[in-house]
């Protein structure tokens, strides 16, 4: 499955325009400013209908319009259309010709990553991304992993909403035995679900990490912590005052995180920020063979600012495994066109576009 053609109208700086894609590479290149990460972020919303620059769509559409309109074909005939009014904040989806309220239901179509500089924190910053990318694999392979981590994130609201109450207005305990139970149980889903998806990239993390001829990094473990030690109805227990105190709970699935080992010692601490690129090149890599291999999808690969953080080298490793993988479909975006001068004698098929002042001109050589 790939993106055959986008119709984008109303979005950002990006002129009304339509343009096709090819099955496996598309390059953007223009100046700063000239809409390179705006046709990408149209790409990532017609795919996942999320942006990857902000949640408020009011900042998407045009400061001069009043709405924005997107509408993409896949190859199989798939029509996917995504709108949005400022004046009333309305999404709309249409997905075949027919309204669909979830935005998961949109996102499940065509997997989409995005790798941009800001990805390359992956490793150093906080676990909050570390958790998104093990979840972003859960929710395509795991078809009941969303609604498990829906119900979580309600019960743990619920849980925090009576830690202010017991607070502010004294209110009853009672009701916390029952959040707590319900919490340990859906955080034991969730952890037994992350550590089987653990396995399966820690697997295909390391036969990609052989590919990219790392050989400063013999066997990368992946660990996995839960969010807490031992028991998780004991830690609630003990946590109880410090929760109530700060109003929000210490311990479960929402504070898990992972951490990348080699035998010297931890990734984070023991590798240069190159090395570290390479790894997290192979962690998205990794994904989508996952996803190929459990569910058998292909996936669409962004990659914004691409030859910003990657030297030659690590750029021509990573486009290759991604035309090795033959079911993902790449559009990256970059400064100049001569920085990828090197990829046009090898892939013919590729598709370049520039980008000027909002305007997408496909080059026709
Ligand atoms: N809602 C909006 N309406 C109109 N223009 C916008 C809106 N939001 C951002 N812009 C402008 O759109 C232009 C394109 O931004 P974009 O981030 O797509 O550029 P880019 O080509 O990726 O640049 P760079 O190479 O610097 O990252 C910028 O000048 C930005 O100020």
């Amino acid at each position: 499955m790939y993106f055959k053609a986008l119709q984008y109208r109303g979005l950002r700086n990006l002129k009304p325009g339509k343009i096709t894609f090819d099955r496996e590479l598309n390059i953007f290149f223009g100046d700063n400013g000239a809409g390179k990460s705006s046709i990408l972020e149209a790409i990532a919303l017609i795919a996942s209908g999320r942006s990857f620059r902000t949640n408020k769509f009011e900042l998407i559409a045009n400061h001069a319009d009043t709405q924005f309109t997107l509408f993409a074909q896949m190859d199989d005939q798939t029509k996917v259309g995504l709108g949005y009014t400022k004046a009333n904040k309305k999404r709309e989806i249409r997905l075949n010709g027919e309204t669909i309220n979830s935005l998961s239901a949109l996102s499940k179509i065509y997997p989409t990553q995005v790798l941009s500089p800001e990805s390359y924190h992956l490793i150093d910053s906080g676990p909050a991304e570390r958790r998104k990318y093990i979840d972003w694999c859960l929710f395509h392979v795991k078809h009941d992993y969303h609604e498990y981590w829906k119900k979580y994130n309600q019960v743990l609201q619920q849980r925090n909403a009576l830690l202010k109450s017991i607070k502010y207005k004294g209110s009853s305990k009672a009701q916390l035995d029952s959040w707590n139970s319900q919490l340990c149980s859906l955080s034991n889903i969730i952890n037994r679900a992350r550590e089987d998806i653990i396995e399966q990239l820690e697997y295909e993390l390391n036969k990609i990490i052989i590919k990219l001829d790392a050989e400063f990094c013999n066997e990368l473990k992946i660990g996995y912590y839960p969010g807490y030690s031992g028991m998780l109805d004991e830690r609630l227990v003990e946590s109880l005052e410090s929760d109530i105190r700060s109003g929000t709970t210490k311990y479960g699935a929402h504070r898990a995180d992972i951490r990348l080992k080699v035998e010297q010692g931890l990734v984070k601490d023991y590798f240069s920020r190159g090395q570290k690129k390479i790894i997290i090149n192979a962690l998205f890599l990794a994904q989508t063979a996952v996803l190929k291999r459990l569910s058998n999808k292909d996936s669409l690969f962004l990659l914004d600012d691409f030859t910003s953080e990657l030297d030659e080298q690590n750029q021509r490793s990573l486009l290759e495994l991604l035309f090795q993988q033959k079911n993902v479909q790449t559009m990256l975006s970059c400064l100049q066109r001569d920085s990828l001068s090197w990829l046009k004698n090898r892939y013919n098929s590729t598709h370049m576009f520039h980008v000027e002042h909002g305007t997408i001109s496909p080059i026709n050589e």
